[in-house]
């Protein structure tokens, strides 16, 4: 049987007609890349603007009952440019306008968000000559939003089977009344294991614009080293703590069927890049420390009781308050008397003071204060488990920094060490992790 390839092109990769154009190459130098998985037009330069938060603010215009044409004009030149570059003889203004007075007439957010890779598709399907098979028909949401993996993977698999050669836009999928769902931001990763398992592909590639997975945020860390292979779990925990190459949920579809990833540079097609494979497989462990990511933007709720330890159902308590305010702690680090709950911003949504409040008046504690702008910094490995001095080594080149560190979990798989400390340090915390680490160990 033929090897089947499927390879999700980023944002980047398909910013304008000339990353097109390398698309185009880099697809049909290899027959066995049979399932193509497009993003939305991405940044050409730092300034530039990505097609999918226009898209987002047009329909937010609409929202608060503010005209939408000027945003709407930027969108509509960027496709139209691509498609005239390209020699395309596709009706781009026609599909264009039918868009717009669908946001005007009150389309949500989802749908405005879901055509940039809609419109994305139908360009790339045309420049390949490839089918051009729509997500609405593939990726399957409940009626309450809840991407339904065992549907979607029935109809991916009956779909194509038939098919030899496709485009399937990335990013979103339709719910069985036809409304449109998108997955969170940089879904398409997501699409795209979704399909590699779907079809059985034995990779599935990852097309951007860095030559793979860095050990550090190549916009922190000045050339940080690639790594050349890692397991899905650490890439897991990279992904999750802000490494943005790939979606932290893309690892599951191609986990289950031990589908390799491979992130390749559409700028730099000859590059290795990194093999992403399952945790079975032997990992080089030459290096301890495989990467270092990390975010910003959390506040720790600290809270003391004495003798907390020893209060049936105090835990308990304090997750029920946040499950009430629709809160989840990303950690919550303990010792006899006292819990902190590690909590991102964004999820906090401004409610530090009710949730203060409401801990306060249902567990009685001696002491509760918040630190806000926190960073959290994962420092992860498999090689961890079996190297004595990781940790001094992570607090020792942070002490030496004179960075203050407030916070420490260790995960009990024993793959990282995650640090939180001031969003001001963040930076330097970074890099200075990835100065000590950097160096092969022997
Ligand atoms: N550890 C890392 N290794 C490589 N790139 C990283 C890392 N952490 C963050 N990045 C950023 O991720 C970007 C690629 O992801 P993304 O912008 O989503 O690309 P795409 O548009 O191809 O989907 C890189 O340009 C880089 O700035
Ligand atoms: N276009 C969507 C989905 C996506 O995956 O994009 P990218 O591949 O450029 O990260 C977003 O911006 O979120």
């Amino acid at each position: 049987m033929s090897k089947v390839i499927v390879s999700k092109f980023g944002g980047s990769s398909l910013a304008d007609s000339k990353q097109f154009n390398k698309v185009k190459e880099i697809v049909l130098s290899n027959k066995n890349r049979r399932y193509i998985v497009p993003s939305a037009p991405g940044k050409r330069h730092e300034k530039d603007y990505k097609m999918t938060d226009l898209l987002y603010l047009c329909q937010q215009h609409v929202e608060q009952g503010v005209p939408f044409d000027e945003v709407y004009k930027i969108i509509e030149k960027r496709y139209i440019d691509i498609c005239l570059e390209l020699g395309l003889t596709l009706d781009m203004k026609t599909i264009l306008n039918e868009i717009k007075d669908n946001i005007t007439a009150g389309a949500s957010a989802d749908y405005a968000a879901s055509r940039g890779e809609y419109l994305n598709g139908l360009i790339l399907a045309s420049l390949l000559k490839y089918e051009f098979i729509d997500a609405s028909e593939l990726i399957i949401f409940s009626e309450n939003g809840q991407f339904d993996s065992e549907a979607t993977q029935k109809r991916v698999n009956q779909t194509l089977k038939s098919i030899e050669k496709a485009v399937i836009p990335g990013f979103y999928g339709a719910m069985e009344s036809g409304q449109i769902k998108t997955f969170s931001r940089g879904g398409s990763d997501v699409t795209g294991a979704i399909i590699a398992r779907g079809v059985g592909a034995h990779l599935y590639e990852n097309w951007t614009d860095v030559s793979g997975f860095c050990m550090a945020d190549p916009r922190i860390v000045e050339n940080p080293q690639y790594i050349k292979k890692i397991t899905y779990r650490e890439l897991r925990e990279l992904s999750y703590m802000g490494a943005s190459v790939l979606h932290e949920e893309a690892i599951f579809p191609v986990k289950r069927e031990s589908i390799p990833i491979r992130i390749k540079n559409t700028n730099a097609p000859e590059d290795v890049g990194t093999l992403i494979v399952d945790d079975l497989s032997p990992v080089n462990y030459t290096r301890t420390i495989t990467g270092i990511a990390g975010k910003k933007d959390f506040t720790v709720i600290a809270i003391e009781k004495m003798l907390m330890n020893a209060e049936k159902g105090f835990i308990h308590k304090l997750l029920t308050i946040l499950e009430a305010n629709g809160i989840s702690a990303e950690h919550m680090p303990s010792s006899i008397d006292s819990i902190s709950l590690v909590i991102s911003d964004k999820g906090l949504k401004n409610n530090i003071q009710k949730v203060i409040n409401e801990i306060r008046v249902q567990t009685n504690p001696d002491s509760i204060v918040a630190y806000p702008n926190m960073a959290l910094i994962a420092v992860v490995g498999r090689g961890m488990i079996k190297t004595k001095g990781i940790s001094a080594k992570v607090f020792g080149a942070l002490a030496k920094e004179g960075i203050n560190v407030r916070m420490i979990t260790q995960g009990s798989s024993e793959l990282n060490i995650i640090v939180g400390i001031e969003n001001s340090d963040f930076e330097r915390g970074i890099s200075v992790l990835y100065k000590v680490f950097q160096k092969k160990e022997a």
